[in-house]
């Protein structure tokens, strides 16, 4: 038998309680809708059992010999029913199915949205598959749940619940009789509900582990096929697609097992209404034919919807398990980081004894005091490994330092929820990603209410205005992954546009023009000018041009400030901003000729 992997820590996962307290916050959000839903339902179950009542008394009608113009009465009587329950039991289904949507989309919004703040060491921690089995496998949980059996859940509860008091109104005994199956149900689901649980869970871990190896595999074929480990890595994803489907069918045996228990238990439930009715007809005709035929009617009426239940009770627990990881994840203290309430004065952002070390022990940002005033633009320069990139994500409060306290407008970072400090502060790496889909979603991540005049004119400020509408399908281009690929200088003007569409006060901008070529390096640092005109902006600068238009210029080496001041001073100075910058115009002599290329 196969190493069984050892299981990741994972993602927190809610418990019930929380859960029903999320649900609970979503449904009084739409308070009338609800409200509603359980009227129409309510009222089309009276009138679905309506057509049993009338046939029941047909029954002692007929005994007593009642003329047969009865029966008109009867059909008119069911007709009126049957028309009335089916308008109701639609509106409650058509409400209900609303509500359940809403609450959907809500939740996959919400989820989506944390899994894009989870701090990076936590999804290394807890690995890519769990999140990606979480946001796929876990909202299709629930959206099957919604879309199959929400509706036909709620009205079959409420039938269960009305059945039982119609057929109590006959006589206590039979309602006694009929609901002897609820404590009998319950005990069945009880025990089946732990295991459904367990293989719920352990299915979900199995597969994010099947998306984790995945993942793993694809992310390192060039590694796998340079030493030719294809035979390991396959060995690897079969493991875990193996442990996933052993799982799959335990799930499938024990609800087998619980469907059949399910049976036994409405049959006992019928049998004791009949024989209760027996009883009770005999002894005095405590009760009419008609009246025992109108228990057992009812009672039976409820085995195809209970039945319809059984068989769907695997994906309403797997919607439930959802539901807890989907809630786990949002209410996720980690992620959730609400901060306190204190809101950022002005755009002034404050370094202030910063120190850094990534592992303890080599301390790479030491004791950095920076005050950049709203609207200043500074300039990050030093060789490489000198701690630029570090001070530029403490300053975006991407990575927490290990001593000092960063603040914008007097607010320190760590205090900030990461929605608010998203509001303040935007930062764009070297490595930008486009996301796959059509251009306009990329964009509209930064900010999903920019409408199509802020998104071409974003796309103008940063001059991809033009190759955008020259695209396949303009600013509706698929991109990313599988679709039009842009160049890299593109993907830094898509991020410079959405940096523009999120329109925070403080830009940091780490090498952002770094990666293109020396052609359009130019350009895009005068684009990355306009997208932050305004703003208080930290650039790191590896192209010096960069740092000369800057207000001031820092120098970093070590991990020290060693130098600062604006562009002329610096080189008036002859320290070591001048050394950097005669070799930078030196290289640039010597080497190609940005204009010549342009
Ligand atoms: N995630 C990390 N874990 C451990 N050490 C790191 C990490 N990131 C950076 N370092 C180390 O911290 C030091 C400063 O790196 P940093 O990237 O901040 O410098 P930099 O000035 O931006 O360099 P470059 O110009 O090459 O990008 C380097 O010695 C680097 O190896």
């Amino acid at each position: 038998m196969a190493r069984k992997s050892p299981a990741r820590p994972g993602l927190p996962i809610a418990t019930s309680r929380q859960a029903a307290v999320w649900l609970r916050s979503m449904l009084a959000r739409q308070p009338l809708q609800v409200s509603f839903a359980i009227l129409f339902s309510l009222i089309g179950a009276i009138a679905t059992i309506v057509p049993v009542y009338v046939l029941g008394r047909l029954v002692d009608d007929v005994l007593a010999d009642a003329p047969t113009s009865r029966i008109t009465s009867v059909i008119v009587q069911i007709l009126l029913a049957a028309i009335m329950a089916g308008l109701l039991t639609g509106a409650a289904t058509f409400l209900v199915g609303k509500t359940g949507e809403t609450i959907l989309a809500n939740l996959r919004e919400r989820a989506l949205e944390h899994a894009l703040l989870l701090p990076l060491p936590l999804l290394e921690e807890a690995g890519k598959g769990d999140l990606l089995t979480r946001i796929n496998d876990d909202v299709a949980a629930i959206a099957r749940f919604v879309r199959n059996s929400l509706a036909s859940l709620m009205s079959t509860l409420t039938l269960v619940v009305l059945s039982i008091a119609a057929v109590t109104t006959i006589d206590y005994r039979l309602g006694l009789g009929a609901a002897v199956s609820i404590p009998l149900g319950l005990i069945v689901l009880r025990l089946h509900m732990p295991r459904t649980r367990r293989a719920i869970t352990q299915e979900r871990q199995a597969t994010s582990q099947r998306a984790q190896a995945l993942i793993a595999g694809m992310q390192g074929v060039p590694t796998v096929r340079a030493y030719g480990l294809e035979h390991e890595q396959t060995a690897q994803i079969s493991e875990a697609s193996g442990q996933a489907r052993e799982q799959i069918l335990a799930g499938y045996q024990s609800l087998s097992r619980f469907v059949s228990a399910g049976k036994v238990v409405q049959y006992i439930g019928l049998g004791t209404v009949l024989a209760i009715s027996f009883v009770l007809i005999q002894e005095g005709e405590q009760i009419t034919v008609g009246e025992a035929t109108i228990a057992a009617l009812l009672f039976y009426r409820l085995f195809a919807p209970m039945q319809d239940i059984l068989f769907s009770f695997n994906d309403i627990q797997a919607a439930g398990e959802g539901m807890r990881r989907l809630v786990g994840l949002i209410n996720s203290e980690v992620v959730r980081e609400r901060g306190r309430n204190d809101q950022p004065t002005d755009s002034t952002l404050e370094l202030e004894a910063i120190s850094h070390t990534y592992d303890g022990t080599a301390v790479v940002v030491r004791d950095v005091n920076l005050t950049i005033a709203a609207g200043e633009r500074v300039a990050l320069v030093g060789s490489t490994g000198a701690g630029k990139t570090t001070v530029a994500a403490i300053a975006a409060g991407v990575i927490r330092p290990s001593s000092g306290q960063a603040r914008i407008g007097g607010v320190d970072l760590a205090e900030l929820g990461s929605r608010d400090l998203r509001k303040q502060v935007a930062i764009i790496s070297q490595e930008v990603h486009v996301f796959s889909g059509p251009l306009f979603e990329d964009l509209r991540l930064a900010n999903p209410f920019a409408g199509d005049d802020d998104l071409q004119a974003a796309l103008r400020t940063v001059g991809a205005h033009a190759w955008v509408h020259n695209l396949p399908e303009g600013i509706a281009t698929m991109v990313g992954e599988g679709g039009y690929q842009l160049t890299a200088a593109q993907a830094q003007q898509i991020a410079l546009a959405r940096l523009v569409l999120a329109n925070p006060p403080v830009a940091v901008l780490d090498e952002a023009t770094a990666e293109a070529g020396s052609a359009g390096a130019r350009e895009l640092e005068h684009y990355a000018y306009e997208a932050t005109h305004g703003r208080t902006t930290l650039i790191v600068a590896h192209r010096l041009t960069q740092a000369a238009r800057a207000d001031r210029v820092i120098v970093l080496e070590h991990g020290y400030i060693i130098e600062q001041g604006p562009h002329s001073e610096l080189l008036k100075r002859g320290g070591r901003y001048a050394e950097l910058w005669n070799a930078w115009e030196g290289r640039d002599k010597d080497s190609i000729n940005d204009d010549d290329l342009e």
